[in-house]
This record gives C-alpha cells, structure tokens and sequence, in this order.
C-alpha cells in the first residue's frame, strides 16, 4: 500500500510553498487535520454512525473466543457434552460472523461515502483557488508543484482516510477489547502478553522513521524518474536532432535503477515489520501455553479461557503488523493535508471587489498615475510610470529586453496590483472595476495564446463562448484570414491538437487573435509574437492585427517595429521608466534610445 502511494507521487515534494504554505507547515499534526476537516465537513458526515459500526465490527471479533471458551469450560465439562449448549454457541459464533462481516462492509462503505466527498470539496477548493492566486503566486515554477498538490496530494489524504485512519480506529478498539477480556480471563497471562508486545510498541515509532527516511528516498527517486522522462519527452525532437538519444536513454536507466534500488531499501525494512510480529506472537504464544499450564494446574484457569487466550493473542498480531504502514501512512497523509492547505491558506492578492462597478461600453481611455511595481522578494522593476492612452488610440510598448514592458501590461490587465500608484480606466481604479466587467472590456493577447485540444472553431469560441458558427466564419473574413482557413483540411472542423501543436506558431497566433477578436473588447493588449514566421503568414498577422486594433484602445507590445511604425504613439520604456514617447515619425529622428532600437532592428531584418 505505502509502495503504491510512493510511486504516485511526482517528486515535487516540499519545495516552491506558496505564502501560506509556511504556516501550513508549522502547525501540529492535529491543527493540520482539525484545520483541513473544518474546510471540508463533509469528512465528518455520519462519523458517530461509522464509529458504532466499528465498535460492533470490532466487538464481534472477541465473541468467538469468548464462545470457544464457554463451549469448552460449559459445554463439555459434564460426562457428555452438552449439545443444545453447544448448538446454541456455533449459531451465535455464526451469527457474529456474519453481523461482524456486516458491519465491516456497511463502515467501509459509510466511510468511503464521507472521505470522497470530502476530498471532492477538498480538490475543487483548491482547484478555485489556485485560480483565484494571482500570476505573482503561480509563477511557472509553482504551477506543476500546484498541481501535484491538488492530484496526488488529495490522493495520498485519500489513501489513509480510507484505510490507514479506519486501521487506526478498528486496530485500537481490537487491541482495548482484546486486552480488556484477556484480563477478565486472568491478569497474570494479559501481563505476559503485553510484557512481551511492549518492546514492540516502542520499536515500532523507531522503525516506522526508518521506513519513513527510505520512502523519502524513493520519492526522490520517484522524482528523479519523472523528471528524465519527461525531458526526454517534451525534447524529444532537440534528442533526436542532436543524436542524443543514447544519453538520454542512459539517463533514464540510470534514474529507472536509483528507483529500483531505493524501493528495495525500502520493502526491506518493511518487510521485517511481518517476522518480528509472528517471533513476537509466537514467543507470547509460547509463554501463554507454559504459564496457562501451570496456572490450570493451580486450577487458577481453566483450559476454555487458556484455549481462548490464545485465539486473542492473534487479535493483537494484525494490528501491530500493519502498524508501520499505518503510521507511515499517517504521517504522508499530514504531510498531503499541509500541501494542500498550503494552497487553500494562500491569500488571493488580487480579488474580486465586493460591489465593484461595472464599466460602461464604449470606447476606453487608460491612465497610470506614478505607478511603481516589485515582485515580491524583488527590486523594483516599474518606477513612477506615469501615462495617459486616450481611447481608441494604438499605443506600441517598446524597450529592451527586461525593461518593464510585460509588467506593464500584467497591471493593465489587473493580473497583479501595482505596489504604488494607481491604474485607471475611464477614469476608474482597476482595484474597484468587478472581475467580469474586467474581462469582458479588457483582453490579453499573450505571446503564444494556449490553445486547447479541440477543433479551430472551438478555440476560436473560447472568446465568446454563445457565438455562433457563421460569427466565427465572420470574424475571420472580417480578419482577412479566409484564404487561411480554405486551406486548412478540415476548415473551422480542424483539430489544433495539444497546445495547438499542429499548427504552426504564426498560425496559432492567428487563432488568438481571432478568439480576441470575437471577444470584442475595448481595450486591447497584445504582446507581440517574437518567433518568427513565413512571409504569408506574417502578411496575414499583421492584416489581421490591423483589423482587431481598428477603432479600439489598443496597446502592443512591439518586438517587431513595423508595430511601432503603424502606431499612434510608441511608448519607450528603459529599466522601469518610461523615456520616451511620441509618434514613430518623430521619436526615429531623436538621438535617443528608441532611434538605436530602430537601427539595430532595420539593420537586422535587412540582413
Ligand atoms: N514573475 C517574476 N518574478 C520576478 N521577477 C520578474 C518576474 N517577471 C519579470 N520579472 C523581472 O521584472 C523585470 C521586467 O520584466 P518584464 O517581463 O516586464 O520585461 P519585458 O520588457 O517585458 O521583457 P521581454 O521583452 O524580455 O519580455 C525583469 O528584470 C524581470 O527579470
């Protein structure tokens, strides 16, 4: 069991915790389940019935020992047995049995019906939330590591719920019910046994750290694995253009290997938990037979109570033997829960404003007034831009490398709030402008638009999503993209394939531009493509880039500056600030930065 929930994980274990996940990470075990059950009730649904189901599970286990001890001090003492006593007991034994096997499966099911609703409000939770973190959170290093939280941690939580915690439960009330009758039976055996399983309860912590530190290797292993497969798929072609494939494979083996050998390590010390029970069982088993021989013999005991003692000792055994993975599971288990409400404890830092107002259709102006940006940890990147973008003007962003250009248009989307200063639109805060007001006016065009698996005209939609087949059809002609879309083999039915792979770059940045388009928004942000493409397509982007600028705000991030050229401002920035701004026409014939950009750009395209 321990094994299987090793494997699932993906290595990405306690690194890139978000904000809250370090307070997550100091609280006890106890905080940490009481925290996560009060975020999802559901755990505790029907608890008091699923524990008196155990009880009973648990209390049926002891009646056949207490029956065989009956039939052979009661039913056979006589000179002939005593039969219809003896009937008597087996139906009842039965009975139990079957009352006993019962209420195992309806706490099994009780059980599974409270944890999978739990870990479902669990796992849509985080899944809202880690939308609702702004891009300052989940920045791209964190996304997989959210990921692994909400998949493969909820499933280890999932793990131990359903089985570990219900062991924990029925182990303990069979150990306290055990111990209980055996010392009705004689305390002097009930001392025996527990004299020798006690060394045993205290190794057993030691020994599950043990476990624990060797399944910390194989998740690093685990990890290992996941990380040279994954590059060897997603480089695939890079491995196969450079011949590399040999190295890789290399790699991959020896990852594969450092698994393997890690899982043995591990299984060994897990495997000794099961002989060291049974030498532990039968040196008590031993011990029992030899004192309860002569304890009967003082007629201290007699044989059906020494007969069942021995019936009760194996109840002891099976707990103690899955002790070390239960408690192994435990402690992943805790270790899940605090991923987990790591994430959920994350503050969004960019939230949706109660009675926010809703903007106005129209024609859009933008201002920033003395705004200055940091990420967190981080100097700042944005010093005191202060700008006004009059409606339906098209603005080119332009700058070096690193200059603060994305930035910018991250706090005009309000995807992260600026640290000084403020963004306005029509005249408004973004911070009170509500969320779909938001989206619905202002659009991102990001470099390389995600593309989901599904047809062209599916993704296109994804801007609008009522649109119909023929707007779609329009919108693209409206783009002057029809000789496009003829030549694809399936027209708008073309699948794109996952992230758009079967399309090429210029094309997908068709299909974003398209999917803004039908978005109509009044404000538009568009940060430009820098990988290049063929001259039809290029012709194609910027017709239709022209259209979907036309009679809108419109701001670009220009790499290319035939962008800047076509613009109505070009806006300059350097290390943060804004340095220059003007028409194209005017700001080329300054000495000045944006003059050495335009040279070195005509000087290479030229090339
Ligand atoms: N998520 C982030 N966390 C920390 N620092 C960041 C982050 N994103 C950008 N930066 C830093 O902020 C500065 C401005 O980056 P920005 O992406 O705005 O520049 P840019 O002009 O758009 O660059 P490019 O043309 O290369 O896209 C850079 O120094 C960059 O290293």
């Amino acid at each position: 069991m321990t094994a299987v929930t090793s494997e699932r994980e993906t290595g990405e274990r306690e690194g890139g915790e978000p904000g809250g996940g370090i307070r997550a990470a100091e609280r006890s075990a106890l905080e940490t389940l009481r925290h996560g059950i009060r975020l999802s009730p559901e755990f505790r649904r029907g608890l008091a019935g699923t524990m008196v189901l155990a009880v009973l599970a648990t209390l049926g286990k002891v009646i056949v020992p207490i029956a065989v001890q009956q039939v052979i001090d009661r039913g056979l003492r006589g000179s002939a047995p005593d039969v219809p006593f003896i009937r008597n007991a087996v139906v009842l034994c039965a009975v139990a049995v079957v009352l006993t096997a019962l209420a195992g499966y309806l706490m099994n099911i009780r059980l599974y019906r409270a944890t999978e609703s739990g870990l479902a409000t669990l796992r849509t939770k985080a899944f809202r939330h880690v939308h609702d973190l702004s891009v300052l959170t989940q920045n791209s290093e964190r996304r997989g590591s959210m990921v692994s939280r909400v998949t493969g941690d909820v499933d280890q939580i999932s793990t131990f719920m359903q089985w570990g915690g219900l062991m924990i439960v029925v182990a303990g009330g069979q150990l306290v019910i055990a111990t209980v009758v055996m010392a009705v039976y004689s305390w002097q055996l009930t001392l025996l046994v527990w004299a020798c399983f006690l060394p045993l309860v205290f190794l057993l912590p030691r020994f599950q750290r043990l476990v624990a530190l060797r399944y910390t290797a194989v998740r690093e292993r685990t990890g290992d694995v996941l990380a040279a497969v994954s590059e060897s798929v997603v480089g695939s072609s890079v491995i196969r253009a450079y011949g590399s494939e040999d190295r890789t494979s290399a790699r991959i083996d020896d990852a594969v290997n450092g698994q393997r050998e890690a899982q043995t390590r591990a299984q060994k010390v897990v495997g000794l938990t099961f002989p060291i029970t049974e030498l532990v069982a039968a040196i008590a088993l031993a011990g029992v037979v030899l004192l309860g021989v002569r304890l009967g013999l003082d007629g201290t005991i007699s044989a059906g109570r020494l007969v069942a003692f021995l019936f009760l000792i194996t109840l002891f055994i099976s707990p103690l033997q899955t002790a070390t993975e239960v408690l192994n599971e435990a402690q992943n288990a805790i270790a899940g829960w605090r991923r987990v409400l790591g994430v959920l404890d994350s503050p969004a830092d960019v939230a949706d404003p109660e009675n926010g107002v809703t903007l106005p259709r129209g024609p859009i102006s933008v201002s920033f007034e003395g705004v200055g940006f940091s990420y967190p940890g981080g100097a700042p990147v944005l010093h005191d831009v202060t700008v006004d973008i009059p409606p339906r003007t098209r603005v080119a962003v332009v700058g070096e490398t690193g200059s603060g250009k994305t930035t910018f248009a991250k706090l005009l989307t309000r995807l992260m709030d600026p640290v000084s200063g403020q963004v306005l639109v029509d005249g408004v805060d973004l911070r009170e402008v509500r969320f779909s007001s938001l989206r619905e006016r202002i659009v991102m065009v990001p470099q390389d638009g995600f593309l989901f698996d599904a047809t062209l005209e599916e993704n296109i939609r994804f801007g609008r999503p009522a649109a119909a087949t023929e707007e779609i059809r329009l919108a693209l002609t409206e783009l002057g993209l029809t000789d496009w879309l003829e030549g694809l083999p399936a027209g708008l039915d073309t699948p794109v394939g996952q992230r758009g792979e079967s399309l090429s770059a210029g094309e997908r940045q068709l299909v974003a531009l398209a999917r803004a388009y039908l978005a109509d928004p009044d404000l538009l942000l568009l940060d430009e493509a820098t990988s290049a493409v063929d001259p039809a397509t290029e012709v194609r982007l910027a017709r239709a880039l022209d259209g979907i600028t036309r009679g809108r705000t419109a701001v670009s991030i220009a790499h290319r500056l035939s962008t800047a050229e076509a613009a109505d401002e070009v806006i300059v920035f350097q290390h943060g600030r804004i340095i220059q701004r003007g028409p194209h026409a005017e700001l080329v014939d300054q000495p000045g930065v944006y003059a050495d950009l335009y040279a070195s750009w005509t000087s290479a395209t030229r090339s």
